[in-house]
């Protein structure tokens, strides 16, 4: 990802929302900086005597509408540029959910692949020590991202409740069901971009299973987004993950690969399916499909990328996946994005499902929790969807209009400019 500073990214389009919105720069100058930044060096004892030491981050990108809230990453990649950028849009994102949160993000840059489970879980406690002054249900509530899980929120939790002295299980959201978890967060991103999907047919006119997609990233977004969306009738011919790309022009068997994937430690190596064939990932974007579903990180379509996009429509599961520069490609080609920071919401708005469950005690049933979700992507969409018609804008900067609103508006209200 040389050259590509993902924060700078999401400035160029704040900046442009607010022009739209004709704000003055002092009006949301704060808005352009994150409020903290929190560096930290973990040392552990690996498995074999030696020590390592990690760096880890957790940036605080808002809390002028509530707790700062945000995942969690473990990545080789992952350093203060990529959180901040993630924060910000987390900042974005819980406000076009019109959710009670800021926005936050986190991040140790490290391939867990590599770690044994008892080292994963040294690194996570050690995390949680370092940055434990800044984390709590009412401050900064942790979640699952790219490489960590259930799994990994359960250890948070509880060495935040060593720390503390007491159980709060609002600390930290995407838990196990055993530790206060809820049912439906696992799913709840990947149901989300359904809904999100579907609210678009609706508004072209469209049926859903007519529809035809590939889609980059098969982990917890990408493998139940796919699976949700080939139940409702969706042809998925194309899958690519880190291990290569599976093509099958009569569509993939979905079931078969999520059943693999999850038995395989969320990957795809070496899954074969008759009909099935392995193509290079460089022709992965360009599929010949009405969806291009993205799954993954961030910077995917970019300047070297753009060009061999066919599909009309992208849906953006994965944070960030599309640069400006080819945003501004695909509005001039008349390629419609469905943005992350609208799309996506589904992720953090079950995170807040959980989190009101945790502090109330008392837990829904997946049915009351999946009507909710679905309720609170409808608001989102048609939110975004309103500003995107009265100002002839695309979605997402109609989305950042909406955000930017919102955020002004609460810190303005709550007055603690200096
Ligand atoms: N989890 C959540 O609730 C939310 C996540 N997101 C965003 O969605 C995206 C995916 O997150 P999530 O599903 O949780 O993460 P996971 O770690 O579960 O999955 C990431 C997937 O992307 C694949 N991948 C990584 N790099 C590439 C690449 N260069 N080309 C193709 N595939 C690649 C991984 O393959 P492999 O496993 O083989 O490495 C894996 O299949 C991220 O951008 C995340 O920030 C957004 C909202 C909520
Ligand atoms: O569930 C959450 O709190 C945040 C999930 C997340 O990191 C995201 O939406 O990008």
């Amino acid at each position: 990802m040389a050259n590509y500073n993902p924060y700078e990214n999401m400035l160029d389009v704040l900046d442009k929302a607010a022009q739209v919105l004709g704000y003055q720069k002092e009006d949301y100058e704060f808005v352009r900086y994150p409020e903290r930044e929190l560096t930290v060096s973990i040392p552990i004892r690996m498995d074999d005597g030696h020590v390592e030491v990690f760096s880890g981050y957790r940036v605080q990108h808002s809390t002028a509408r509530g707790a700062a809230k945000g995942g969690i990453r473990f990545h080789p990649q992952s350093d203060e540029n990529e959180v901040k950028a993630l924060a910000a849009w987390m900042t974005i994102k819980n406000a076009i959910g019109n959710i009670p949160y800021g926005g936050a993000k986190g991040g140790i840059r490290v391939d867990p692949h590599k770690l044994s489970a008892r080292e994963l879980e040294r690194l996570t406690r050690g995390y949680v020590r370092k940055i434990y002054p800044i984390i709590g249900p009412d401050k900064d509530v942790p979640a699952p991202d790219v490489n960590t899980n259930g799994q990994i929120m359960a250890w948070i939790a509880d060495e935040y409740a060593a720390l503390s002295g007491s159980w709060q299980p609002g600390v930290v959201t995407g838990k196990p069901l055993a530790t206060g978890g809820s049912l439906g967060r696992n799913e709840a991103t990947g149901r989300g971009l359904l809904f999100t999907l579907e609210t678009w047919c609706e508004k072209n006119h469209k049926d859903i299973r007519n529809l035809t997609m590939a889609v980059q990233g098969f982990g917890n977004v990408g493998s139940v987004g796919a699976l949700l969306m080939h139940q409702e009738g969706v042809k998925i011919t194309t899958i690519g993950d880190i291990n290569g790309t599976w093509h099958n022009p009569r569509g993939l068997d979905i079931e078969a690969m999520y059943v693999y994937a999850n038995s395989h430690g969320r990957s795809l190596k070496g899954y074969t399916e008759e009909g099935a064939e392995i193509i290079p990932d460089s022709e992965l974007f360009s599929q010949d499909v009405d969806v291009l579903f993205m799954a993954a990180l961030e910077n995917q379509l970019n300047g070297s990328t753009m060009e061999k996009v066919k599909a009309p429509l992208i849906l953006e599961g994965a944070n960030g996946p599309t640069t400006e520069e080819a945003d501004a490609y695909f509005e001039k080609k008349g390629i419609e994005v469905l943005p992350d920071v609208m799309s996506n919401v589904g992720g953090v708005v079950g995170s807040y499902f959980e989190w009101v469950q945790n502090r109330t005690g008392y837990y829904w049933t997946e049915a009351e929790y999946n009507e909710r979700l679905q309720k609170k992507m409808r608001e989102a969409y048609e939110d975004v969807y309103a500003l995107k018609e009265k100002y002839h804008v695309t979605y997402r900067l109609a989305a950042y209009m909406l955000a930017l609103q919102r955020v002004v508006e609460a810190q303005n209200t709550r007055g603690f400019l200096g």
